[in-house]
């Protein structure tokens, strides 16, 4: 699935950049209005002027006040072997106004990004609103025909990850989480995306077999109930041979091997009722396909009547031969109360026939789950190991979008501003450096912007840092420590140094790392504290100075 890499500077410390993982994402994918202002902008013979935009978002979303950063690779791939095909310029050609010159299509002909430079966080970074995620600097008609394809690789991915962080945050660091929606996941890069965001934003494991292979994500997976509903009875097992886990014997008969054990559970249990009979036999046959490896989902007729005997029937045959069976997966009902009932019962299993750690086995649950039902599960008490989660996560069901824009700030050296109505529209010009500042516990405290040209806070230097819209919020800081959060991850066809790409692992790392360094009351569910997002003294006064300039006086009649 990897576009091939044809791009101006597309090698990475020697490696190659390879295109975007979908190869859906080429210079067409991008709304016809960037072409017609490519036009434009040439026409007039603007468009070589260099210009400045910032990718930033408005508002955390999920109602929280965090985000994570994720797609930066993505774009970096993009730009990096960003070249129309001549087909491609034909059908530009055939979609804007036969009035439109010859010599803007030999123009789109020529271009690639080496005139571009493009400042980023680093991908799984936690960030905050108008902050700039990116800034996209170089001739003002190539940025704009940037703006749709970062927005889009930006959007859903800090959304789906910053969706897995917070879901990773109710189920606690203990929990396995599995990502299972790619069958409910808005089409197949919707899917492939999920996956792999999700696990940049905490999640363990995926049942994507795709995912696992474009990106090296562990693949995890149980069975279906179809599995379970498609035998009828015992007697459709032919071959009921199982060597012994160390292969010192084999075992003739399995089947009669598991009937014996469910007898004894029976008997020594005092269950007097049948459990379901075809259940018994899928969960059979599965471990006898899978005897180092068993899990059965234990919910298609009865969990406690059914489905634990049966599966505890065949994992107590199983550790006769020497093998340990993983656990359950229950995929309906009260997961907190089965749960609970499931593992007294392995308890109860495990002393009364002496099985070591039959009682700890694995309780995966699935089912709709998501953030809420998480929570709720936590506070009744639960004894789930491992999450299936599909829906709700990757869907991003709680929030559609994230909202993240593209706004120019500069343009030939002259900062911009977009105004508005409202308040948290109005966009912050100038091309400027954006700080991490840290405090005495360790903590980020603050976020600020400065314009290019000021000098950086320092540890120890006291700072000025001013809401960049409301004139009584601002505060002094002292900071312990100063990151300076945009770093070049692209320039063009030019010598300087630039960051490289990460692996998707260390991406993860990075993401869990630095959720786990924020302080708590930013992170809660409920009525979490916002985070300062500020601008040094001097930005403020420029910001206000413009605004004031670009915004007509009204005459009151
Ligand atoms: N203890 C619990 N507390 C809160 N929510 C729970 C608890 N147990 C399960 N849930 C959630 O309740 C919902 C139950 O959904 P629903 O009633 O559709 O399923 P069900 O009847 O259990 O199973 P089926 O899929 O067979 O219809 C799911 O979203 C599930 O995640
Ligand atoms: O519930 P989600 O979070 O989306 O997780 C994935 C779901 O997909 C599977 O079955 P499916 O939903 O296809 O069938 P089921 O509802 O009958 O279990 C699985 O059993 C989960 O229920
Ligand atoms: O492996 C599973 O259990 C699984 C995979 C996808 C969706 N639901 C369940
Ligand atoms: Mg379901």
């Amino acid at each position: 699935m990897e576009a091939k890499a044809n791009g101006p500077n597309n090698q990475d410390s020697g490696r190659v950049i390879h295109g975007p993982t979908n190869p859906m994402v080429t210079p067409l994918l991008t709304d016809l209005y960037q072409f017609t202002m490519a036009y434009a902008y040439w026409k007039a013979g603007k468009h070589q002027e260099r210009a400045v935009f910032d990718l930033y978002f408005r508002k955390n979303p999920f109602g929280g006040e965090y985000t994570v950063f994720a797609g930066l690779e993505e774009c970096i791939r993009f730009i990096a072997n960003f070249k129309f095909t001549e087909e491609e310029i034909k059908f530009i050609q055939q979609s804007l106004p036969i009035s439109c010159e010859d010599g803007f299509f030999d123009y789109l002909r020529g271009i690639d990004c080496s005139n571009v430079e493009v400042y980023a966080i680093p991908e799984g970074s936690v960030v905050f609103p108008k902050i700039p995620l990116l800034r996209i600097e170089g001739p003002i008609a190539v940025v704009q025909l940037l703006e749709t394809p970062f927005v889009n690789l930006i959007n859903y991915a800090s959304l789906v990850t910053t969706n897995a962080a917070r879901h990773r945050f109710v189920a606690g660091k203990s929990k396995l989480l599995l990502e299972f929606g790619l069958r409910r996941a808005q089409g197949p890069d919707g899917g492939v995306s999920a996956s792999k965001y999700c696990y940049v934003g905490g999640f363990d494991a995926t049942s994507n077999v795709a995912a696992g292979r474009l990106f090296g994500i562990p693949l995890r997976g149980t069975h279906s109930h179809a599995f379970v509903s498609s035998y009828m009875s015992l007697d459709e097992i032919i071959d009921k041979s199982l060597r012994r886990n160390d292969g010192s014997s084999t075992c003739e008969d399995f089947v009669s091997l598991v009937q014996s054990w469910l007898s004894k559970i029976q008997s020594l249990r005092g269950i007097f009722g049948e459990t379901n009979q075809s259940e018994l036999a899928a969960f059979t046959s599965y471990a006898l396909a899978f005897p180092d490896s068993f899990l059965a989902l234990v919910d298609t007729y009865d969990v406690m009547r059914s489905g634990i005997p049966n599966f505890c029937a065949v994992a107590l045959a199983l550790s006769e031969l020497g093998y340990k069976a993983i656990g359950i997966r229950l995929d309906s009902g009260d997961l907190a109360y089965l749960s609970c009932e499931v593992r007294k019962f392995f308890c109860s299993i495990e002393k009364e026939f002496g099985v070591p750690g039959f009682g700890k086995m694995s309780i995966t649950a699935s089912n709709d789950l998501n953030e809420e039902t998480l929570d709720a599960l936590n506070k009744q008490g639960h004894e789930v190991d491992a999450f299936g989660i599909g829906t709700y996560l990757v869907t991003c069901f709680a929030q559609a979008a994230l909202g993240v824009v593209f706004k120019l700030v500069e343009i030939n050296n002259q900062p911009r501003i977009k105004l508005s109505e409202d308040v948290s529209k109005v966009s912050i010009p100038c091309k400027k450096r954006c700080y991490r500042l840290y405090g005495k516990e360790g903590y980020p405290l603050v976020d600020i912007m400065t314009g290019e040209n000021e000098p950086s806070p320092k540890v120890g230097e006291r700072i000025l840092c001013r809401h960049p819209f409301q004139e009584s919020k601002r505060a002094y800081v002292v900071p312990q420590q100063v990151e300076e959060l945009l770093r070049c991850y692209w320039n063009g066809s030019s010598d300087k140094k630039r960051e490289t790409l990460p692996p998707l692992k260390d991406i993860r790392d990075r993401c869990i790392k630095q959720l786990e360094q924020m302080r708590p009351d930013h992170m809660r569910r409920l009525n979490p504290t916002p985070y300062k997002v500020s601008v040094s003294a001097k930005l403020y006064d420029f910001i206000h100075f413009l605004w004031l300039n670009e915004a007509p006086v009204g005459e009151l009649q």
